[in-house]
């Protein structure tokens, strides 16, 4: 499997965010878009996702799923936590599996694997920010999709969620997934560098 962007140009407010950009990301492999403030990662993150439309140039995942385009086969996680604070915890992760659909993992596994079985039935809205970012994650692994697009995929997490994150993106990339991520602090991985316009 192999995601590839070829001359990709992205324009915001009619403004060129960035133009001309090459990039790749094979099976296994993590790919970190690093830039200054401003610079486009969380648009290249979209643009692959397919919630911004490309200004100019090609996106493409070769060796996926042949029946399912490119946003269908992504795991988009934004900068903002997703949740509906109203709803428990495992009722947020079963609206996200019911709502992206495809084979559907144990929930309840999935939030012992984020450490958040004890808080299954608290509101989302009495989540910490670490705890709300560990519930995004858990939607990772309850639908499996090959092509993880992370924003700033360690915010609000401690020591022990950035190593227990670690260690599901290493599983996901041993499992034949790819990785791209925007951050400005380090992976926690082995990852290849992506730099968007000049250093931050
Ligand atoms: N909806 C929008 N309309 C117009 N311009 C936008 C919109 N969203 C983002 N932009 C602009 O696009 C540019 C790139 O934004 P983006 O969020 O992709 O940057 P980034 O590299 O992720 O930044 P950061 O490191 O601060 O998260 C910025 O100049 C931003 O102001």
């Amino acid at each position: 499997m192999q995601l590839s962007g070829r001359g990709v140009s992205c324009v915001r407010g009619e403004r060129e965010v960035f133009s001309g950009l090459d990039f790749e990301a094979g099976s296994g492999e993590a790919v970190a878009v690093v830039g200054r403030n401003g610079s486009g990662k969380t648009s290249l993150l979209r643009l692959i996702a397919g919630l911004l439309i490309p200004a100019g140039g090609t996106i493409a995942l070769d060796g996926g799923d042949a029946e399912l385009t490119l946003p269908e086969q992504c795991h988009y996680l934004g900068h903002r936590d997703a949740l509906k604070p109203a709803l428990s915890v495992a009722e947020n992760l079963t609206f996200w599996a019911d709502f992206l659909g495809g084979e559907r993992f144990d929930t309840g596994k999935g939030l012992a694997t984020v450490g958040l079985d004890h808080a299954a039935d608290l509101p989302a809205a009495f989540l910490s920010a670490g705890q709300r970012r560990r519930l995004s994650l858990a939607r990772l692994l309850t639908v499996r999709r090959p092509v993880w697009l992370l924003d700033e995929p360690t915010t609000a997490l401690d020591v022990a969620g950035q190593d227990m994150f670690s260690g599901l993106m290493r599983g996901h990339l041993a499992r034949g997934g790819l990785i791209v991520a925007a951050t400005h602090a380090p992976l926690g991985i082995d990852s290849r560098e992506l730099r968007i316009g000049g250093a931050a």
